[in-house]
């Protein structure tokens, strides 16, 4: 029988139960970092249980480590939460990347750069954008705490199997247009909330030329559309990407023929589908404080249809039929588990190499991992950032969501190559603006937003 690629994991992933109702799965890889974990263990502590698998788990911090002086932990619910990941996995056994360590880094960063996230695993982790793992072919989706505490216990969890969405992406990008900009105007064009209840598979020619890096991105951002799994068919780009790493299996040809299997068998299987052409896609751009609330960069922003619209354009201080190259910045932010791996940081640096910052911008550079800024330091890219006057900081979830020192203003306007412009998402009532790592790179030296797809630029 024909299958999709979500449907063949599944099937190999059911300890039992009937599809439509719960049904009990294994979990092959089970993320955790210190915001969704010190409940789940409390649970465990309180009724004399043990981690199952502790070697299925792997912990790390991101989402309260300072990027600046990152051992000075101010907030004490930021200390507490980390003295209590490290406490933790201790006592249960569990690997942890801690603060300084050379494996720490963003939960959904860390997973792929080990070699523990591969092709055909079932992987769950406290965080919605766990997602990002399914670039690998795998199914990869967030959990609930209580959940949490159920994956440590038993390497299992219940879960109804959702409906499958195909999105085939067709075209050739423009030049400095990128896998961020797919997803944004995939998400501008049917909504924030198209993915509800769907495991979504991204394929077709143009997402086979995209980098793993690409892919994640792609992938990370499917939450924003509703739905918690995003999944790309593994093929020789993704075995390419995990061989050698750390955790990478030993005997890799065998495992590169066991993963070989997974792929959709005939789209017709899936139980919706769309299509998005990429050939005539400009940059996307945020306006608004949904992800959805986007326009491509050479455009007017839009009219106000209704009270959400309305609520938007006052939080962010905009109006309608101004163009959003004439959104000025005060802020730019390169970093989150969107956008801060080493290509991402790449094609930023190549945009600001022999530019200055606009006077009045600051920006911050936040490497998704200990080993990217490793691997940027030695490289010069890092030297790069900081010629161009920006800070270069150590890795963790930053301004991405401001649970660390990393806040925008009330008021500012920050360019940022995160998935979340919600209301004071960055600071509260700071003013988000999502954009690809190019276009962020070049809206610090300009100040404003600049298509850079046009002559000048490409
Ligand atoms: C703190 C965490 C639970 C949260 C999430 O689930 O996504 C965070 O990572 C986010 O991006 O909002
Ligand atoms: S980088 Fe942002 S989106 Fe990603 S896990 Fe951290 S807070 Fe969540």
């Amino acid at each position: 029988m024909s299958k999709t690629l979500f449907d063949k994991i599944w099937d190999k992933h059911v300890i039992t139960g009937e599809i439509g109702e719960a049904q009990l799965m294994y979990v092959d890889l089970h993320l955790i970092h210190e915001v969704t974990s010190p409940q789940p263990f409390d649970g465990l502590r309180s009724t004399n249980r043990r981690v199952r698998r502790p070697d299925l788990t792997f912990a790390t911090m991101d989402h309260n480590v300072p990027t600046k002086d990152i051992f000075n932990v101010q907030d004490q619910m930021s200390k507490l939460q980390m003295d209590t990941l490290v406490q933790n996995t201790k006592e249960f056994g569990v690997p942890l990347a801690s603060i300084g360590d050379d494996k720490q880094g963003i939960v959904h960063v860390v997973g792929p750069e080990r070699g523990l996230t591969q092709p055909a695993k079932l992987i769950v982790c406290g965080d919605s954008h766990t997602a990002t793992h399914g670039a690998f072919g795998a199914i990869a989706f967030g959990i609930g705490t209580s959940e949490v505490e159920h994956v440590l216990a038993t390497q299992t969890i219940w879960q109804v199997k959702p409906k499958t969405m195909g999105i085939k992406v067709t075209g050739k990008l423009l030049k400095n247009t990128y896998a961020k900009d797919i997803i944004m105007g995939i998400i501008a064009k049917y909504g924030v909330s198209f993915g509800v209840g769907y495991a979504i598979e991204f394929y077709g020619e143009t997402v086979e030329n995209l980098s793993m890096e690409a892919r994640m991105t792609m992938c990370n951002m499917s939450i924003e559309a509703g739905s918690r799994t995003g999944m790309v068919q593994p093929d020789q780009t993704t075995f390419d990407y995990i061989k050698g790493r750390e955790q990478a299996p030993k005997d890799f040809e065998a495992a590169k023929n066991y993963w070989s299997q997974f792929y959709t068998d005939d789209e017709s299987h899936f139980d919706e589908t769309l299509t998005f052409d990429v050939s005539n896609l400009k940059p996307m751009v945020t306006w608004g404080t949904n992800p959805g609330m986007a326009t491509p960069v050479d455009q007017f922003l839009p009219a106000i249809k209704d009270d959400n619209d309305a609520n938007a354009y006052e939080y962010i201080g905009l109006h309608p039929h101004m163009k959003a190259t004439d959104i000025n910045l005060d802020y730019i932010f390169i970093g989150s588990c969107t956008n801060s791996r080493y290509e991402d940081l790449e094609i930023a640096a190549n945009m600001m190499k022999g530019h200055h910052l606009a006077p009045n911008v600051t920006a911050w550079i936040v490497p998704g991992s200990r080993a990217i800024r490793n691997r940027a330091i030695k490289s010069g890219i890092a030297k790069v950032f900081e010629d161009a006057g920006c800070e270069w900081r150590e890795p963790g979830c930053s301004a991405c969501l401001a649970m660390n020192p990393d806040k925008i203003p009330a008021g500012k306007h920050v360019a940022s190559t995160s998935n979340r412009n919600f209301i004071g998402r960055q600071g509260a009532g700071s003013r988000t603006h999502l954009a690809s790592p190019a276009m962020v790179a070049a809206a610090g030296i300009a100040g404003h937003f600049v298509d850079i797809t046009a002559d000048e630029f490409v």
